[in-house]
């Protein structure tokens, strides 16, 4: 299982420009995580400042109880080991095959052999579907495929965390949306933790479990999907209707007069309906993430807003709304809370049975009978085995960072992954 992200107060400024202050959030272990906002708001400094590429001014980022911002360089190098990275344009040395360019971080940080080498990249080729792709240049090959390629070398190394910059840029949508598929199964194959960056309306309503928006140097919100898909903050909604008129403008910030003004003229944005969550594949195996999260957002649900507390209650299934004390009204489409859980027998052997959570209390809560409380049956827990077993000895990070860092603290703006002079 992925590891998690605590970020915890990040503030972050290059002189005078604050980017962003003061944000907190949680990347739960082994969930995709969205962030969204408009441009410039500092979502690329952000997801440096995760990996340790830029220092923030204050605040905590810890992974594995290490704070990165003021841990020992040594022990970053450790920490990073836990990365992979999808560059927007995927990164590529242009000079290198596929096959090469998706294996030099094994031949930069392992000492593998080329036949062990072989292994590795033909099976994160074949997970991206590149099969066949292996003796092309990266001139010769188009933009999605650029990142797939991109996204196998950011595998190679068997990453916990995995940070993706933009993933859907410069695709049309028909290849986003097969990229999404793949990220989501992927997530199912090696359950680590994912981050996207992204101004895909679609990438934001359709792949992840959590969402965060940044907007004017602050973290808007950042939770569970439904809480910001059925959010009628001004800034949400503009942003998920992709509409002009609206809070966020040219230069991110506009005058609030002119907002209520364009908003008389063409109405408020409705808040859009909510759109089903993409599950993995046929043939792979489950997310573990969707389980746990499950049981993560239940156990928070009281603390949402009506709206995403609805939309997380309809997401269940009946056995799941029996297993969490929950049961669906005679009619209307409301689950109303039981007094207490009640020992369930799904009707289907479920693939993963969970113990419910602590019963939790609920707007429209019905006074039900006392049922006999029951000991939930502790299934056992199905431990997914990892396609990719990490070679714990193994500094793992590709080539270029430490030049990069470098780059980056020197100031100005250039690009995040450092390559040759006169490669792609
Ligand atoms: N190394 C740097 N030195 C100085 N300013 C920087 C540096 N890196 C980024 N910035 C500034 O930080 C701000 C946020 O940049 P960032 O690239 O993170 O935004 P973004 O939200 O990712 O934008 P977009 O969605 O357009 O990619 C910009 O004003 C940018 O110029």
């Amino acid at each position: 299982m992925g590891v998690e992200v605590v970020v915890d107060g990040l503030s972050k400024s290059f002189g005078p420009q604050t980017i962003w202050r003061d944000v907190s959030l949680n990347l739960p272990p082994g969930e995709i995580s969205v962030l969204l906002g408009p441009s410039g708001t500092g979502k690329s400094v952000f997801l440096k400042s995760l990996v340790g590429l830029l220092k923030p001014d204050e605040g905590q980022v810890i992974i594995n109880g290490t704070d990165i911002c003021t841990c020992s360089e040594s022990d970053l190098y450790e920490v990073r080991k836990l990365f992979g990275v999808l560059f927007q344009d995927g990164a590529l040395f242009g000079s290198m095959n596929l096959y090469d360019n998706i294996a030099f971080p094994l031949r930069e940080h392992t000492r593998k052999s080329e036949s062990e080498i072989r292994n590795v990249v033909l099976e994160k080729m074949e997970m991206v579907g590149l099969i066949g792709a292996e003796d092309k240049l990266p001139g010769e090959i188009s933009g999605g495929m650029k990142k797939r390629a991109g996204l196998a070398r950011a595998l190679v190394l068997d990453p916990e965390i995995l940070l993706f910059d933009e993933p859907d840029s410069g695709l049309d949508p028909v290849r986003t949306a097969v990229q999404n598929q793949l990220i989501v199964d992927l997530n199912a194959q090696i359950d680590a933790t994912f981050l996207i960056v992204t101004h895909d309306i679609n990438t934001a309503r359709t792949v992840p479990d959590n969402i965060g928006m940044l907007y004017r140097r602050n973290l808007v919100m950042f939770g569970p999907r439904e809480v910001l898909l059925t959010s009628d903050e001004p800034v949400v909604v503009q942003f998920l209707n992709g509409r002009p008129d609206g809070p966020i403008g040219m230069s991110e910030e506009k005058d609030s007069a002119l907002v209520e003004a364009e908003l008389a003229k063409h109405g408020r944005p409705k808040v859009p309906h909510m759109m089903p969550q993409l599950e993995v594949s046929p043939g792979l195996p489950d997310r573990s993430a969707v389980h746990r999260r499950k049981d993560r957002v239940l156990r928070q649900l009281r603390s949402l807003n009506p709206s995403a507390q609805e939309e997380i209650l309809k997401s269940l299934t009946p056995e799941e709304l029996a297993l969490y004390g929950f049961q669906s009204p005679a009619t209307g489409s409301w689950p109303q809370q039981q007094a207490q859980p009640q020992q369930t027998q799904p009707q289907q052997a479920q693939p993963q049975q969970r113990q419910a959570p602590p019963p939790q209390s609920f707007p429209q809560q019905q006074p039900q009978a006392q049922q006999p409380q029951a000991q939930q049956p502790q299934p056992p827990q199905q431990q997914r085995p990892s396609p990719h077993p990490r070679q714990q000895e193994e500094p793992v990070w590709p080539g270029g960072l430490q030049a990069e860092q470098e780059t980056e603290s020197a100031g100005g703006r250039r690009r995040w992954f450092g390559r040759k002079r006169g490669e792609q």
